[in-house]
Protein backbone atom coordinates (compact mmCIF):
# COMPACT_ATOMS: atom_id res chain seq x y z
CA UNK A 1 0.00 0.00 0.00
CA UNK A 2 1.19 3.57 -1.11
CA UNK A 3 2.45 6.01 1.85
CA UNK A 4 -0.57 8.11 0.33
CA UNK A 5 -2.97 5.44 0.97
CA UNK A 6 -1.66 4.54 4.28
CA UNK A 7 -2.44 8.15 5.26
CA UNK A 8 -5.81 8.19 3.67
CA UNK A 9 -6.71 4.40 5.10
CA UNK A 10 -5.40 6.51 8.31
CA UNK A 11 -7.49 9.42 7.94
CA UNK A 12 -10.68 7.53 7.25
CA UNK A 13 -10.52 5.79 9.73
CA UNK A 14 -9.45 8.13 12.60
CA UNK A 15 -11.52 10.75 13.82
CA UNK A 16 -13.92 11.08 10.90
CA UNK A 17 -17.36 10.17 11.54
CA UNK A 18 -18.34 6.52 10.99
CA UNK A 19 -20.21 6.31 7.88
CA UNK A 20 -23.39 4.87 9.41
CA UNK A 21 -23.37 8.43 11.38
CA UNK A 22 -23.16 10.31 8.24
CA UNK A 23 -26.32 8.40 6.78
CA UNK A 24 -28.25 8.32 9.92
CA UNK A 25 -27.90 12.11 9.87
CA UNK A 26 -30.05 12.12 7.01
CA UNK A 27 -32.68 11.41 9.38
CA UNK A 28 -32.47 14.67 11.22
CA UNK A 29 -31.90 17.00 8.20
CA UNK A 30 -33.81 15.72 5.57
CA UNK A 31 -33.95 18.99 3.36
CA UNK A 32 -30.56 19.02 3.33
CA UNK A 33 -29.03 15.63 1.24
CA UNK A 34 -29.51 14.09 -2.13
CA UNK A 35 -28.25 10.59 -2.07
CA UNK A 36 -26.74 9.63 -5.27
CA UNK A 37 -26.14 6.13 -5.78
CA UNK A 38 -24.36 3.21 -7.59
CA UNK A 39 -25.93 0.16 -7.96
CA UNK A 40 -23.51 -2.87 -8.51
CA UNK A 41 -21.01 -3.46 -5.41
CA UNK A 42 -22.71 -1.23 -3.98
CA UNK A 43 -26.62 -1.47 -3.64
CA UNK A 44 -26.49 -4.91 -5.07
CA UNK A 45 -23.56 -7.35 -4.08
CA UNK A 46 -21.13 -8.46 -7.07
CA UNK A 47 -22.41 -11.41 -9.08
CA UNK A 48 -20.15 -14.06 -11.76
CA UNK A 49 -21.52 -12.54 -14.75
CA UNK A 50 -23.55 -8.97 -14.95
CA UNK A 51 -27.06 -11.15 -15.23
CA UNK A 52 -26.29 -13.24 -12.46
CA UNK A 53 -27.33 -10.50 -9.77
CA UNK A 54 -29.69 -10.85 -7.21
CA UNK A 55 -31.68 -7.58 -6.18
CA UNK A 56 -32.81 -8.38 -2.45
CA UNK A 57 -36.71 -8.42 -2.37
CA UNK A 58 -36.75 -5.42 0.16
CA UNK A 59 -34.55 -3.31 -1.37
CA UNK A 60 -36.78 -1.64 -4.02
CA UNK A 61 -39.19 -0.49 -1.34
CA UNK A 62 -36.40 0.68 0.97
CA UNK A 63 -35.03 2.37 -1.69
CA UNK A 64 -38.32 4.32 -2.46
CA UNK A 65 -39.08 4.86 1.31
CA UNK A 66 -35.84 6.44 1.39
CA UNK A 67 -36.53 8.94 -1.97
CA UNK A 68 -40.02 9.91 -0.52
CA UNK A 69 -38.23 11.00 2.87
CA UNK A 70 -35.88 13.07 1.14
CA UNK A 71 -38.27 14.48 -1.23
CA UNK A 72 -37.15 12.51 -4.07
CA UNK A 73 -33.62 13.31 -4.06
CA UNK A 74 -32.49 10.25 -4.87
CA UNK A 75 -30.70 9.17 -7.92
CA UNK A 76 -29.39 5.90 -9.34
CA UNK A 77 -25.74 6.46 -10.87
CA UNK A 78 -24.40 3.28 -12.85
CA UNK A 79 -22.56 1.75 -15.62
CA UNK A 80 -25.50 -0.30 -16.65
CA UNK A 81 -27.54 0.83 -19.52
CA UNK A 82 -30.44 2.50 -18.38
CA UNK A 83 -33.51 0.56 -19.21
CA UNK A 84 -31.85 -2.72 -17.38
CA UNK A 85 -31.01 -0.62 -14.73
CA UNK A 86 -34.52 0.48 -14.52
CA UNK A 87 -35.38 -3.36 -14.32
CA UNK A 88 -33.93 -3.95 -11.20
CA UNK A 89 -36.30 -1.99 -9.03
CA UNK A 90 -39.59 -2.83 -10.34
CA UNK A 91 -42.04 -1.68 -9.81
CA UNK A 92 -40.34 2.08 -8.70
CA UNK A 93 -38.70 4.10 -11.13
CA UNK A 94 -36.44 6.36 -9.73
CA UNK A 95 -34.42 9.46 -11.63
CA UNK A 96 -31.27 7.26 -13.21
CA UNK A 97 -27.85 7.88 -14.95
CA UNK A 98 -27.12 5.18 -17.02
CA UNK A 99 -24.18 4.02 -18.97
CA UNK A 100 -21.89 5.82 -16.62
CA UNK A 101 -24.06 9.16 -16.91
CA UNK A 102 -23.91 9.42 -20.69
CA UNK A 103 -27.49 8.93 -20.63
CA UNK A 104 -30.26 9.91 -17.58
CA UNK A 105 -33.53 10.23 -17.04
CA UNK A 106 -34.90 13.39 -14.94
CA UNK A 107 -36.96 13.59 -12.06
CA UNK A 108 -39.68 14.86 -14.54
CA UNK A 109 -39.21 11.61 -16.57
CA UNK A 110 -37.69 13.33 -19.43
CA UNK A 111 -34.92 11.02 -20.91
CA UNK A 112 -31.38 12.22 -22.33
CA UNK A 113 -30.67 8.78 -23.61
CA UNK A 114 -27.46 7.63 -26.34
CA UNK A 115 -27.84 5.76 -29.58
CA UNK A 116 -25.74 3.22 -30.86
CA UNK A 117 -24.54 3.83 -34.71
CA UNK A 118 -24.20 1.53 -37.52
CA UNK A 119 -20.38 1.32 -36.72
CA UNK A 120 -20.60 0.60 -33.07
CA UNK A 121 -22.84 -2.30 -33.92
CA UNK A 122 -19.77 -3.45 -36.24
CA UNK A 123 -17.54 -2.94 -33.48
CA UNK A 124 -19.36 -4.92 -30.93
CA UNK A 125 -19.77 -7.77 -33.52
CA UNK A 126 -16.48 -7.87 -34.00
CA UNK A 127 -15.65 -8.20 -30.04
CA UNK A 128 -17.96 -10.52 -29.87
CA UNK A 129 -16.25 -12.52 -32.91
CA UNK A 130 -12.83 -12.13 -31.77
CA UNK A 131 -13.50 -13.64 -28.76
CA UNK A 132 -16.24 -16.16 -29.36
CA UNK A 133 -13.50 -19.11 -28.15
CA UNK A 134 -11.49 -17.20 -25.32
CA UNK A 135 -13.62 -19.65 -22.74
CA UNK A 136 -14.96 -17.43 -19.49
CA UNK A 137 -14.62 -13.86 -21.28
CA UNK A 138 -18.14 -12.48 -21.28
CA UNK A 139 -18.96 -9.27 -23.88
CA UNK A 140 -22.05 -7.45 -22.36
CA UNK A 141 -23.92 -5.41 -25.12
CA UNK A 142 -25.33 -2.26 -23.51
CA UNK A 143 -26.40 -0.35 -26.71
CA UNK A 144 -24.21 2.80 -27.01
CA UNK A 145 -21.65 1.22 -24.61
CA UNK A 146 -19.86 -2.59 -24.37
CA UNK A 147 -18.13 -4.44 -21.90
CA UNK A 148 -15.70 -7.25 -21.90
CA UNK A 149 -15.55 -9.06 -18.66
CA UNK A 150 -12.89 -11.45 -17.79
CA UNK A 151 -14.33 -12.09 -13.51
CA UNK A 152 -14.44 -16.07 -15.36
CA UNK A 153 -11.58 -15.48 -17.06
CA UNK A 154 -8.97 -13.52 -14.80
CA UNK A 155 -5.85 -14.79 -17.49
CA UNK A 156 -7.79 -13.26 -20.44
CA UNK A 157 -7.10 -9.52 -19.15
CA UNK A 158 -4.40 -8.39 -20.44
CA UNK A 159 -5.14 -9.62 -24.09
CA UNK A 160 -9.31 -8.39 -23.32
CA UNK A 161 -6.64 -4.91 -22.48
CA UNK A 162 -5.16 -5.25 -26.09
CA UNK A 163 -8.00 -5.91 -28.06
CA UNK A 164 -10.26 -2.86 -26.03
CA UNK A 165 -8.01 -0.55 -26.22
CA UNK A 166 -7.41 -1.30 -30.36
CA UNK A 167 -11.29 -1.27 -30.26
CA UNK A 168 -11.22 1.87 -28.31
CA UNK A 169 -9.43 3.76 -30.86
CA UNK A 170 -11.17 2.98 -33.72
CA UNK A 171 -14.40 3.59 -31.97
CA UNK A 172 -12.81 7.33 -32.10
CA UNK A 173 -12.59 10.12 -29.65
CA UNK A 174 -16.88 10.41 -29.17
CA UNK A 175 -15.78 7.21 -26.77
CA UNK A 176 -13.63 6.53 -23.73
CA UNK A 177 -12.19 3.66 -21.98
CA UNK A 178 -13.76 2.65 -18.44
CA UNK A 179 -12.15 0.25 -16.52
CA UNK A 180 -13.58 -1.69 -13.77
CA UNK A 181 -13.92 -4.58 -11.55
CA UNK A 182 -13.01 -7.33 -13.70
CA UNK A 183 -14.20 -5.33 -17.17
CA UNK A 184 -12.93 -3.36 -19.40
CA UNK A 185 -15.68 -1.35 -20.89
CA UNK A 186 -15.62 1.31 -24.40
CA UNK A 187 -18.39 3.91 -22.79
CA UNK A 188 -19.41 7.49 -24.50
CA UNK A 189 -16.96 9.97 -23.73
CA UNK A 190 -19.57 12.95 -23.35
CA UNK A 191 -20.38 12.45 -19.37
CA UNK A 192 -19.04 10.74 -16.27
CA UNK A 193 -20.98 10.04 -13.24
CA UNK A 194 -19.47 13.16 -11.44
CA UNK A 195 -21.08 15.49 -14.53
CA UNK A 196 -24.25 13.34 -13.92
CA UNK A 197 -24.37 14.42 -10.38
CA UNK A 198 -24.05 18.35 -10.95
CA UNK A 199 -26.65 18.12 -13.71
CA UNK A 200 -28.89 16.40 -11.39
CA UNK A 201 -28.23 19.01 -8.52
CA UNK A 202 -29.17 21.83 -11.19
CA UNK A 203 -32.76 20.45 -11.16
CA UNK A 204 -35.35 20.03 -8.62
CA UNK A 205 -35.92 18.21 -6.04
CA UNK A 206 -32.09 17.85 -6.25
CA UNK A 207 -31.03 21.68 -6.28
CA UNK A 208 -29.97 23.24 -3.10
CA UNK A 209 -28.77 19.72 -1.50
CA UNK A 210 -25.91 18.63 -0.65
CA UNK A 211 -25.05 15.26 -2.00
CA UNK A 212 -23.75 12.13 -0.90
CA UNK A 213 -22.46 9.86 -3.31
CA UNK A 214 -21.94 6.23 -2.99
CA UNK A 215 -20.05 3.80 -4.85
CA UNK A 216 -17.68 1.23 -5.14
CA UNK A 217 -15.54 1.40 -8.34
CA UNK A 218 -12.56 3.58 -10.63
CA UNK A 219 -15.98 4.85 -12.45
CA UNK A 220 -17.18 6.26 -9.16
CA UNK A 221 -14.59 8.40 -8.13
CA UNK A 222 -15.74 11.30 -10.23
CA UNK A 223 -18.46 11.30 -8.10
CA UNK A 224 -16.89 11.47 -5.05
CA UNK A 225 -14.80 14.22 -6.63
CA UNK A 226 -17.52 16.10 -7.67
CA UNK A 227 -19.42 15.51 -3.94
CA UNK A 228 -16.54 16.45 -2.67
CA UNK A 229 -16.05 19.66 -3.93
CA UNK A 230 -19.44 20.81 -3.39
CA UNK A 231 -19.33 20.13 0.37
CA UNK A 232 -20.77 16.76 0.00
CA UNK A 233 -20.08 13.57 1.20
CA UNK A 234 -18.47 10.50 -0.22
CA UNK A 235 -18.69 7.06 0.32
CA UNK A 236 -16.83 4.01 -1.27
CA UNK A 237 -17.71 0.35 -0.48
CA UNK A 238 -14.96 -1.02 0.22
CA UNK A 239 -11.03 -0.31 0.97
CA UNK A 240 -8.94 3.39 1.61
CA UNK A 241 -6.95 2.10 -1.46
CA UNK A 242 -7.93 1.60 -5.42
CA UNK A 243 -6.19 -1.25 -7.22
CA UNK A 244 -3.98 0.67 -8.59
CA UNK A 245 -2.58 1.75 -5.49
CA UNK A 246 -3.87 5.47 -5.19
CA UNK A 247 -6.24 6.75 -2.47
CA UNK A 248 -9.83 6.94 -3.16
CA UNK A 249 -11.09 10.30 -3.52
CA UNK A 250 -13.66 9.20 -0.82
CA UNK A 251 -14.11 10.80 2.51
CA UNK A 252 -15.63 7.68 4.15
CA UNK A 253 -15.75 3.92 3.75
CA UNK A 254 -18.72 1.64 4.10
CA UNK A 255 -17.50 -2.01 3.95
CA UNK A 256 -20.07 -4.13 1.93
CA UNK A 257 -23.35 -3.16 -0.14
CA UNK A 258 -24.79 -5.50 3.28
CA UNK A 259 -23.88 -2.70 5.18
CA UNK A 260 -25.12 0.05 2.88
CA UNK A 261 -28.43 -1.76 2.63
CA UNK A 262 -28.64 -2.37 6.46
CA UNK A 263 -28.54 1.43 6.71
CA UNK A 264 -30.78 2.90 3.91
CA UNK A 265 -33.44 -0.42 5.42
CA UNK A 266 -33.32 1.62 8.72
CA UNK A 267 -33.45 4.96 7.66
CA UNK A 268 -36.56 3.71 5.57
CA UNK A 269 -38.21 2.81 8.51
O1 LIG B 1 -21.69 1.55 -11.99
P1 LIG B 1 -22.26 0.23 -11.51
O2 LIG B 1 -23.74 0.25 -11.25
O3 LIG B 1 -21.49 -0.35 -10.36
O4 LIG B 1 -22.03 -0.78 -12.73
C1 LIG B 1 -20.69 -1.13 -13.02
C2 LIG B 1 -20.71 -2.35 -13.91
O5 LIG B 1 -21.47 -3.35 -13.21
C3 LIG B 1 -21.58 -4.62 -13.87
O6 LIG B 1 -20.34 -5.30 -13.85
C4 LIG B 1 -19.93 -5.55 -12.52
O7 LIG B 1 -20.94 -6.35 -11.83
C5 LIG B 1 -21.12 -7.68 -12.39
C6 LIG B 1 -22.28 -8.32 -11.64
O8 LIG B 1 -22.02 -8.30 -10.25
C7 LIG B 1 -19.80 -8.45 -12.28
O9 LIG B 1 -19.96 -9.77 -12.82
C8 LIG B 1 -18.71 -7.71 -13.03
O10 LIG B 1 -17.45 -8.36 -12.84
C9 LIG B 1 -18.58 -6.28 -12.48
O11 LIG B 1 -17.66 -5.53 -13.27
C10 LIG B 1 -22.11 -4.45 -15.30
O12 LIG B 1 -22.00 -5.69 -15.98
C11 LIG B 1 -21.41 -3.35 -16.08
O13 LIG B 1 -22.15 -3.10 -17.28
C12 LIG B 1 -21.38 -2.06 -15.26
O14 LIG B 1 -20.70 -1.02 -15.94
MG1 LIG C 1 -20.38 -0.25 -8.75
Amino acid sequence: MSQQAKSREAQLTSGLTPPGTAVSDLLRDLDRWALFLDIDGTLIDLADTPDGIVVPADLPANLDAVSKKLGGALALVTGRALPYADRLFQPYQFPIAGLHGAERRMSDGAIDCVTSTPEFELLKAGLFSDTAGWDGVLIEDKGAAVGAHYRQAPERQTDLEALMERAAADAGSDFTLQRGKMVIEIRPARASKGEALRSFLDEPPFAGRLPVAIGDDLTDEAMFKTANALGGLSIRIGEATLPDGNATQATMLLSSAAELRDILAGFAR
